[in-house]
């Protein structure tokens, strides 16, 4: 049996991270990936959304400008925008996995335990000082009758011809992004919630403000709807669910994700896992000495994103080099839906202290800024959480959310006052930054 001083399970952002810093050592490491070397976010998460979404928001800032200096909306041509799209990512595994391959050994394929310590893949079976789980997330796919005609966000991120009409079960975060760049391209879309309530991270006045957004769009939305079932009709297909049937071309489930446990044999072993993934703790050691877990796998309340996935790798291998003996302290954490308008938030949730007399909160309209004006941007509205006159939360609902709620991040995480902004930085005018030292007031 080959022996390894690390083996790694998945190569997404959390386990690439470590395997990088790894290269820096003369360990031997073993890199497993079933997929995409790569994981999620640059095959089919956040890169290509992000990517995708460049020209879903020039549209949709064209036809936000109509009549304000602006004659002729743009118009999106999804298939030539997804065949630049494709250029640009159908190389990265191949190219991540010879980037990995230069320094550690590689096996292509599903890795499953034996036993406690031993990996399992391609019939040959691994042992190592450490074996780190990384094997992030997966799209659920709801078990009703009809799920074969239900599709995944890694479909629609590579779908070279847009259907007229598409249904969208499910509105966190892939629903709504997703929803953005095809009802931007042009389709009929069709939301359905099993709720009223879309993005719960975020506030219920920016969740309403993004929801009455995306009407006025055209995008009709279901509220507190089951979907039963989803059945083949003459001309397409048609959406089964408590409130009605929705006519449509294409469904998208975007009900959620799940851990990447089930192909792992942990039923082999002693590690101890739940429904939002692997256990660890404080050290992201699982319930088997030696076996760790980093990334979306990982059962934690801390929000399942790229830079937290990186941050775990990286304290994981300070921590087995034996450069910090201290259990893991995530950072201040920021979090933005990338819809039109965006959604940002970061610290306290203005709504989580509503009743709580020791938070003030600011609401703070930011349309009038020239910035916004310059935008038509009408909801652009800014939320401060503060708390013994220290800012503790701000969240944002506006065309610039994610960048202006950037600001805050460090104001936040290292405890700066209006004060010390102001003596320390000058940012730059006119954006929001320049305000910041003002309304830390
Ligand atoms: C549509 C979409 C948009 C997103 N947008 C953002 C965003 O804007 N910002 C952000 O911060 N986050 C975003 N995310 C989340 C982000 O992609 C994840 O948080 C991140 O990829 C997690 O990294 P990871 O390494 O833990 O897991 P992953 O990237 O999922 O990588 C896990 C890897 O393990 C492999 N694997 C699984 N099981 C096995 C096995 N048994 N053996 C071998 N290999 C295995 C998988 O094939 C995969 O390559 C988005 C996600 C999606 C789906
Ligand atoms: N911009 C970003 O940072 C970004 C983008 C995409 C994904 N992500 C990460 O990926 C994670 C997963 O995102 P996601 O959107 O897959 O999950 P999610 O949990 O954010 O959203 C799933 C939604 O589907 C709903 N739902 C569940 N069952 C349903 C049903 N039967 N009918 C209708 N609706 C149903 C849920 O109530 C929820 O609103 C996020 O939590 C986030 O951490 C981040």
């Amino acid at each position: 049996m080959k022996k390894y001083d690390e083996i790694l399970i998945g190569s997404g952002p959390a386990a690439y991270e470590m395997s990088n810093l790894l290269a820096q050592t003369d360990h031997k490491i073993l890199v497993i990936e079933g997929f995409e070397y790569g994981g999620t976010c640059p095959n089919y998460g956040c890169e290509p959304k992000i990517f995708l979404e460049g020209a879903a928001r020039t549209v949709l800032q064209s036809q936000q400008l109509l009549g304000h200096g602006v004659s002729q909306p743009a118009k999106l041509d999804w298939s030539a925008l997804m065949q630049t799209k494709l250029d640009r990512f159908d190389p990265w595994p191949a190219e991540t996995r010879e980037i990995i391959k230069k320094t550690h050994d590689v096996e292509d394929g599903y890795a499953h335990f034996v036993d406690d310590h031993t990996v399992s893949v391609n019939g040959h079976q691994y042992q190592a000082e450490h074996i780190i789980i990384a094997t992030g997330q997966t799209p659920n796919i709801l078990d009703i009758p009809g799920k074969e005609h239900l599709h995944t966000s890694y479909d629609l991120l590579s779908l070279k011809n847009l259907p007229k009409r598409i249904t969208v079960i499910g509105a966190g975060f892939v629903g709504l992004e997703l929803v953005t760049l095809v009802a931007a391209a042009g389709a009929e879309v069709t939301v359905i919630m099993h709720s009223d309530r879309a993005l719960r991270e975020f506030t219920k006045a920016e969740d309403q403000a993004l929801v009455t957004a995306m009407q006025q769009r055209g995008i009709k939305f279901l509220f507190n709807a089951d979907t039963q079932k989803v059945e083949q009709a003459a001309d397409g297909l048609n959406v089964v669910t408590d409130q009605g049937t929705v006519s449509t071309d294409y469904v998208l489930d975007a009900t959620g994700r799940h851990p990447n446990i089930e192909q792992l044999g942990l039923e082999n072993t002693s590690i101890a896992h739940d429904r939002h993934g692997i256990t660890v703790d404080g050290h992201l050691m699982t319930t088997v000495a030696g076996v760790y877990a980093i990334g979306d796998v990982v059962s934690r309340r801390q929000p399942k994103l790229t830079p937290v996935a990186e941050f775990e790798g990286q304290y994981l291998f300070n921590y087995l080099m034996g450069k910090n003996d201290q259990e893991i302290v995530y950072p201040t954490i920021g979090q933005a839906a990338f819809t039109f308008p965006e959604v940002a938030r970061v610290g306290v949730s203005a709504d989580a202290v509503a009743d709580d007399s020791q938070y003030q909160v600011k609401t703070i309209p930011l349309k009038y800024g020239s910035l916004y004006a310059g935008q038509n941007d009408q909801v652009s509205t800014l939320t401060l959480v503060f708390k013994d006159q220290r800012l503790v939360g701000a969240s944002e609902i506006g065309d610039y959310a994610a960048d202006d709620i950037n600001n805050f991040l460090p104001v936040i995480g290292l405890e700066i006052d209006g004060a010390e902004y102001k003596q320390k930085l000058i940012a730059i005018y006119p954006t929001l930054g320049d305000k910041v030292a003002g309304l830390l007031k």
